[in-house]
């Protein structure tokens, strides 16, 4: 379970970007994250594998106190907590399979890690975690002839083959066309309900966050203002959340995806 108590997130800057935060995340849940940009969306999710040190408050994980972790343990911890973006972040210019076998890097021997020899072990699972996101074909091709979707899906294998027991999202659509993007979100989906991994999401698409996702989680301005189920989230509670500004939101969202067709 992550659990937030009295979080408090502020920037060297002085920036406040969360303030109050009081979480419990089970096992197995997809939590989408909204709210307008800048209300602290991104800064919340990557509090919790500690890329975001907080400055009050206590956040753990399995009753892990995230704040105390040295060292290795840092490294130890973020292999159980997989992490995707919206720009991939992968290395283009190789295969799939090169790519999903980075994961394993830690794990290996030094002599391994100078060869860059993984074991058959290791490959087997990379090729599993392709197969999983429906890519094992593309398993030998160069990340850079994939398009944007299938790269996200590369993405997703990397951190499964991991093995993690939660995955934290940071737009991870935010790059892609509503029909691939959809794929990508049904993947989520089935990752989230087949092998129980905790989804963690900031999205920007709020019928998609409302689609997919069980439980909505609604930031303003650094502070949760609506924590329920999906099905609960009216258009008042969005109102609250995105501060009156949905229906213009709604129309460009319209307008991008008309663009797209
Ligand atoms: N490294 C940083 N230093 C100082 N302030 C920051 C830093 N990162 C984010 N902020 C500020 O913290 C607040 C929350 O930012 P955050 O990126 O978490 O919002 P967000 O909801 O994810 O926005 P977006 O949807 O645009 O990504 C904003 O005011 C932002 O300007």
């Amino acid at each position: 379970m992550i659990e937030f108590n009295q979080v408090e997130k502020k920037y060297a800057n002085g920036t406040i970007a969360l303030q109050n935060i009081n979480l419990k995340i089970e096992q197995g849940e997809f939590v989408a994250v909204i709210g307008l940009s800048g209300a602290g969306k991104s800064t919340l999710i990557r509090c919790i594998n500690r890329m975001h040190d907080i400055t009050g408050g206590r956040l753990s994980v399995d009753d892990v106190d995230v704040a105390k972790l040295r060292g290795k343990q840092i490294r130890r911890f973020r292999r159980r907590i997989g992490m995707i973006f919206q720009s991939f972040n992968l290395v283009t210019r190789t295969t799939v399979i090169k790519n999903v076998l980075v994961s394993f890097v830690p794990d290996l021997s030094w002599w391994r890690k100078v060869t860059g020899v993984f074991t058959t072990e290791q490959k087997l699972k990379a090729l599993e975690a392709l197969d999983k996101v429906g890519i094992l074909d593309k398993a030998y091709v160069r990340v850079d002839q994939l398009s944007g979707g299938q790269q996200q899906r590369v993405a997703l294998a990397r951190t499964l083959a991991q093995n993690p027991d939660i995955i934290l999202a940071d737009e991870p659509i935010a790059s892609l066309d509503p029909v691939t993007a959809k794929m990508v979100m049904d993947d989520f989906k089935r990752i989230n309900k087949d092998m129980s991994i905790s989804v963690i999401m900031n999205i920007h698409h709020v019928e998609v966050a409302l689609e997919y996702a069980d439980r909505i989680i609604g930031i303003r301005k650094g502070e949760v203002v609506f924590d329920g189920e999906s099905n609960r989230v009216t258009k008042q509670i969005l109102d609250e959340i995105y501060g009156g500004q949905v229906e213009e939101m709604k129309s460009s969202a319209e307008e991008s995806s008309a663009n797209v067709r």
